[in-house]
């Protein structure tokens, strides 16, 4: 596993960001474990957690010439302390990138509106959040960057969950679906399957490891090891 996943892994587990137990999603699905970004709740947990993000990123796009991208956006609520830290690793790694982030109910006084930061027009546009799931909170702040005339340039999140959005049609994951439909790369921090290879070799995560393997195989993109 390389050193970006492993490291985030076991800074969710520790600063328990990632808890086993029984979760209801936002899809309605009942999980055996969640990812709780809200625990990165320390200047020095954001900070690791916004190496992490970079480390991938920069695993990732490595290969492009060009900057793939030129600025980042976080959906509310959770995608906005994640954007702000990564701009704020990557202006430490020394490079300044603009940050915007929406409100979840436009404001009708003040400034107005939904949007806060740069102006996203012309921008090659790369979404920070934490999870993606069902895809739903992705496919709208691809809306959002579209209605405001930015071009999204890919997605990245720490936990690519793997699931699919309806396992009885088709097992593509939610994340591959929004990759093929909008032509975007998806950079996920961690996936299930990393959680599940560090629950095979770690003694404290076995007892965790039948109920994974059971739920992955009833929503999971990815079947059998
Ligand atoms: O892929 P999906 O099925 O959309 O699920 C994942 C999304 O669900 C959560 O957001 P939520 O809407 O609960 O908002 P929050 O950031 O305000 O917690 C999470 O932060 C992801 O954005
Ligand atoms: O699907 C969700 O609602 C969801 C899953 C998860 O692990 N974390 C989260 O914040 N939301």
């Amino acid at each position: 596993m390389t050193d970006h996943r492993s490291r985030f892994l076991r800074l969710a587990l520790r600063v328990e960001a990632l808890r086993f137990g029984q979760f209801t999603l936002k899809s309605g699905r009942q999980s055996p474990y969640f990812f709780n970004a809200g625990r990165f709740d320390s200047g020095v947990a954001m900070a690791e957690l916004a190496s992490c993000y970079a480390d991938a990123i920069d695993a990732h796009f490595a290969e492009v010439d060009l900057p793939a991208f030129d600025m980042l956006f976080g959906p509310a609520y959770k995608g906005i302390p994640l954007a702000t830290a990564l701009a704020c690793e990557y202006a430490r790694r020394g490079r300044d990138l603009p940050l915007a982030f929406n409100r979840k109910e436009a404001k009708a006084h003040g400034e107005g509106g939904s949007l806060i930061g740069a102006p996203l027009a012309g921008r090659r546009v790369l979404i920070v959040d934490d999870v993606i799931t069902a895809g739903t909170a992705i496919r709208e702040a691809l809306a959002i960057i579209a209605g405001a005339g930015g071009t999204a340039a890919g997605i990245v999140i720490a936990l690519d969950r793997q699931e699919a959005v309806d396992p009885a049609t088709s097992r593509r994951s939610a994340a591959e679906t929004v990759a093929l439909e909008h032509a975007l790369p998806v950079v996920a921090v961690a996936s299930l399957h990393d959680l599940l290879a560090l629950a095979g070799a770690d003694a404290a995560l076995a007892a965790q490891r039948a109920q994974l393997i059971a739920y992955r195989d009833a929503y999971g993109s990815v079947i059998g090891d």
